[in-house]
């Protein structure tokens, strides 16, 4: 029996060494860790396991941040990423720059995209920059054009303003600022996305699923190599994770069957969902296709908003100073007349830019991946086809390098903005798969915020509370951990 145990334990070493070998063979070229006791393969083989479990963004940074710092070269270092492919993580902005429209990085690499695939379907998860990508894309910025936000949306924009106002003013002593944005911001991509007029997103039992939309988002950022085999499980259990939401799924779908049974609106002015759905009968598509159609456009447009809305609107309750600044702003532009902003407005409100974008580098995107197509040369380094390229935006934008007391919060480091800077800091990406929703959110957050602004005065139930005490996580974005509840008062 010791024997066989002891034959057993002898065949799996050997059977790693023998992966180990492997490993190293294939990254030998450009592997830039140390060997661990001195030996490459067992080197290999520790980073192998280091890693093969790094399922979420916020795991991914933590331990590859330290990485960068002890081994990056040069703003670069390659890594055995995933237990799957080797990677090219990118932690200099002058790379950064270089690297960011190049012709053989347009597509997103199956390791860390291929999870949302479960049940998205759209330009944010194919992976591939072909026709089929450019179709979907040519929707998405269809729906999400100027001309369209300004036309068609516009109105719902400022009359969600008010519902916030008003959902803030209910419980004025402890405001959930979180739960407000939540609803409000899945209302609004309701009404423009769906056109679906529903009460159900202010439930806090819908909202608690909506949450967890967040939750299983960020864990699907994840290690495809373990993931891969439990898809067809993991399906049907997204759909029964988020519950609630299939009541929403239900509306949406008796709304398009309705749409599409009347037969009376034009084409060009169908809701996006219904366009969806009529172009998705035309090709053969199968419901699963349409639900995840669905799930992804409820997920680009809801969730991103509610999740830069909700974070703003804490930072403005603990940064008095700058509060008072922003109102002050919006004073000289309105006086106190709490009209709708329109356009014109919205191009004055210089110091609520620069809010925005200093609020966009702490709630960024941990990371952006793209997949190299064909070998990449820079800066006398090649990176060859199929490696997967990070960049470490949750990195580059903190580097004291580039930014003056980068953990300090000063939206005035924006007065100046170099082409450099300018490049690390986009919040909406960049290259061909940069986001086609930026017009869209920076309206409605822009006539949010000047509406609470304008309206509210507020700050934590707390009132130590400062931004230092804030603590941030990385899911899709970074976010406040903690955010406090605010106590509200309307402005006089
Ligand atoms: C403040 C709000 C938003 C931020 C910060 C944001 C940020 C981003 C970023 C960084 C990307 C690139 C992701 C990558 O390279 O993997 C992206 C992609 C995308 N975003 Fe947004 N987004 C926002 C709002 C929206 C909205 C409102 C929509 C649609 C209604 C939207 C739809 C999309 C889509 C479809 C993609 C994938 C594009 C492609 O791969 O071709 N986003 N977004």
């Amino acid at each position: 029996m010791i024997e066989t145990i002891l034959y057993a334990a002898l065949a799996i070493l050997m059977a790693h060494l023998l992966f180990g070998v492997v490993l190293w063979f294939r990254v030998r070229k450009f592997y830039s860790y140390p060997n661990v006791l001195g030996f490459p393969v067992i080197g290999n083989l520790y980073y192998f396991y280091r890693t093969l479990f790094l399922f979420t963004a916020d795991r991914t940074l933590k331990y590859v941040i330290p990485v960068a710092e002890e081994h990056g070269k040069d703003g670069l270092f390659f890594h055995w990423m995933f237990g799957s492919s080797v990677a090219a993580v990118i932690t200099c902005p002058h790379l950064l720059k270089k690297l960011s429209y190049h012709p053989n990085l347009a597509d997103k690499p199956y390791a860390a995209y291929k999870g949302f695939q479960i049940f998205m379907e759209g330009p944010f998860s194919v992976l591939r920059s072909d026709d089929v990508w450019k179709q979907h894309r040519k929707d998405y910025n269809n729906y999400l054009k100027k001309s369209r936000v300004d036309k068609d949306y516009f109105k719902t924009f400022t009359k969600s303003a008010d519902k916030l106002v008003d959902i803030m003013l209910e419980t004025p002593s402890s405001v959930d600022a979180n739960a407000a944005c939540t609803a409000v911001s899945h209302d609004i991509s309701m009404k423009t996305m769906f056109s679906v007029e529903t009460s159900l997103v202010y439930r806090p039992e819908c909202l608690s699923y909506i949450y967890r939309i967040k939750d299983i988002s960020s864990i699907l950022f994840l290690n495809v190599l373990i993931i891969s085999p439990l898809f067809h499980i993991l399906q049907p259990l997204s759909d029964l994770a988020i519950g609630k939401l299939t009541e929403l799924r239900k509306l949406i779908l008796e709304k398009i069957d309705h749409q599409l049974k009347s037969n009376q609106t034009p084409l060009h002015e169908l809701p996006f969902s219904t366009y969806l759905a009529l172009k998705n009968r035309k090709d053969n598509g199968s419901k699963r296709q349409l639900y995840n159609k669905i799930h992804e456009l409820f997920l680009t447009s809801g969730h991103t908003i509610s999740v830069q809305l909700e974070n703003m609107i804490c930072f403005l309750a603990v940064l008095p100073d700058i509060r008072e600044r922003a109102w002050q702003e919006q004073y000289e532009i309105f006086g106190n007349d709490i009209r709708d902003p329109t356009i014109d407005d919205l191009n004055q409100m210089n110091y609520l830019d620069r809010f925005l974008k200093e609020s966009y580098r702490f709630l960024k995107v941990p990371l952006l991946a793209r997949m190299a197509t064909a070998d990449i040369n820079v800066d006398g380094i090649t990176i060859p086809r199929g490696t997967v390229v990070i960049y470490l935006m949750g990195y580059m934008k903190f580097l004291p390098k580039y930014w003056e007391n980068p953990y300090i919060f000063d939206p005035d480091r924006f007065l100046e903005e170099s082409d450099l800077l300018k490049c690390i800091s986009s919040p909406f990406g960049f290259g061909i798969r940069n986001c086609p929703g930026e017009y869209y959110a920076t309206i409605l957050i822009k006539i949010i915020l000047s509406k609470v602004l304008r309206r509210l005065k507020f700050r934590p139930v707390e009132k130590d509370f400062r931004f230092e005490d804030i603590k941030f996580k990385s899911y899709i974005f970074t976010e406040a951990e903690n955010p406090p509840n605010l106590q509200v008062e309307e402005r006089t």
